[in-house]
């Protein structure tokens, strides 16, 4: 029986023609199981059989990996070829159908406007700045002597501040009442597809429909009020009256959600590991003090950051970016085919998904000499920002909009961390790499003043 299922799903797709080689696994399950379980071996194994673009089955649908350099930047950047975003239905009834990652076309190019006219380097300077500096300072406010997780504690930092960009000035308990409905949608978005009650993703699903409601009154509360407020959801409804870039309330909704979502694992995962590789590699550490130290001398007591003084910040940028590299915080992104679609000879067909698998792009040692060693000054050396395969932060016309305010935030968070705290690791920490990089009992650190 064991055989005969086997063959089922290679049967099942080999009636298709011009396929690339691969396997397709279990029927239903296809080889999830392997996928999840030993992702980079079993792609690496793949590979080795079946070269560079090869077929399988995860999550739920036939797919085909690219691990093929070239061929993904290609993918990336034409996507009005049939390569649109292709995320799992799961993942989009969690995150909305409107949401940016989920349209294409003339929808995504006027929700991407408005979304880079409220998040992009100009907001950064003239709004964002100021405010995530303020919030900085006090979340970092009396940390010494006190022992941190500090995988919690990033997230926690980046929910409220990507929270508080969306809806500011609002009694604190609204975020108090939104956390938990939040935390239940962003963990349910990637979570296993099962909705019946008590599962992740039901909960998932749970999270998401409170989160919308409480999103609407919060809208329909500020449309009959006149006052005016300082954040994107009341630049989202003045958009939405008269603007190139109009949103429905649907749209607004998923923005935000989205908004939330993006930032949210990629800002606090990179933070944790950032703050990882420097307690580890303690030349890094200093150098990355001495900027911060450089910067704090020009200024007078607590004041704050300015946009001169991020820009100056030349080697924490490096650290982030060799952080992003070596941890692999995006392991691929999904795209799906609107249209059979040729790739190297092989006819992809309509409806299958792409996984473009950047992993093993961040440890080339072509591109990277030495790719297992924390070397953050080698973006300092080199252009590898622009390089034409660094996909740390996506590619084309889906490059991440969040990219630069991703970057601020760790950037002002390392600032006043690394001049005030020292920080000791407590034990040693295990760190998984795949599906998602994850310290599964925290990553505990004993903070003390640096200056005593
Ligand atoms: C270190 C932090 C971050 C990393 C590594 C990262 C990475 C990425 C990557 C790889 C993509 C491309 C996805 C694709 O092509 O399918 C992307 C897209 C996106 N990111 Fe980020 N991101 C980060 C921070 C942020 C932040 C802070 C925000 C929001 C404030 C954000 C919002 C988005 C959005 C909305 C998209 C979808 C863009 C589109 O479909 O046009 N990201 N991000």
């Amino acid at each position: 029986i064991s055989f005969a299922l086997l063959k089922w799903n290679e049967i099942r797709y080999s009636r298709k023609k011009g396929l690339p080689p691969g396997t397709m696994g279990w029927p239903v399950l296809g080889e999830t199981t392997e996928f999840i379980k030993s992702g980079p071996s079993f792609m690496r194994k793949q590979r080795a059989k079946y070269g560079n673009l090869f077929k399988t089955h995860i999550l739920g649908c036939p797919t085909v990996v690219c691990m093929d350099t070239e061929l993904n930047r290609y993918i990336l950047f034409n996507e009005g070829k049939g390569l649109i975003p292709g995320y799992p239905e799961s993942m989009l009834e969690i995150l909305g159908r409107r949401n940016i990652a989920a349209v294409d076309g003339v929808s995504h190019k006027r929700i991407r406007g408005s979304m880079v006219s409220l998040i992009g380097p100009l907001a950064m300077k003239e709004d964002l700045l100021p405010k995530i500096d303020t919030f900085m300072r006090s979340f970092l406010n009396n940390w010494n002597g006190k022992t941190v997780d500090i995988q919690e504690t990033t997230k926690e930092m980046a929910l409220s501040i990507a929270f508080r960009q969306m809806v500011d000035r609002e009694p604190a308990s609204l975020y108090e009442m939104f956390k938990p409905a939040l935390d239940k949608l962003v963990v349910g978005a990637l979570s296993l597809p099962i909705n019946i009650p008590g599962t992740t993703y039901y909960h998932g699903l749970q999270g998401r429909k409170r989160v919308v409601e409480m999103l609407k009154q919060l809208m329909e509360e500020r449309r009959s009020s006149s006052k005016a407020y300082d954040d994107i959801l009341y630049r989202l409804l003045l958009h939405s009256k008269d603007s190139k870039y109009s949103l429905t309330d649907e749209e607004i909704i998923d923005s935000i959600i989205i908004v939330l979502f993006s930032g949210y694992e990629t800002v606090s995962v990179t933070l944790m590991m950032a703050i990882k590789y420097l307690h580890d590699h303690p030349k890094a550490l200093r150098e990355l003090r001495d900027e911060h130290f450089a910067i704090r001398e020009k200024k007078k007591p607590g004041e704050a950051i300015d946009w001169k003084d991020y820009k100056s910040m030349n080697f924490t940028r490096s650290v982030i970016y060799e952080t992003s590299r070596l941890a692999t915080v995006v392991n691929g992104l999904m795209r799906r085919t609107t249209d059979d679609v040729v790739l190297n000879g092989f006819t992809i067909p309509k409806g299958w998904r792409i996984y473009v698998y950047v992993r093993e792009i961040n440890y080339d040692p072509f591109l990277y000499p030495e790719p297992f060693t924390f070397n953050p000054w080698r973006w300092l050396d080199k252009d590898y920002e622009s390089h034409n395969y660094c996909f740390i932060f996506g590619a084309g016309n889906r490059l991440c909009p969040g990219k630069d305010l991703g970057i601020l935030q760790i950037c002002i968070f390392l600032h006043y961390f690394a001049t005030t705290y020292r920080w000791e690791e407590v034990g040693r920490t295990e760190i998984l790499q795949f599906p998602r990089v994850l310290a599964p009992k925290g990553l505990h650190l004993k903070i003390s003043n640096y200056h005593e």
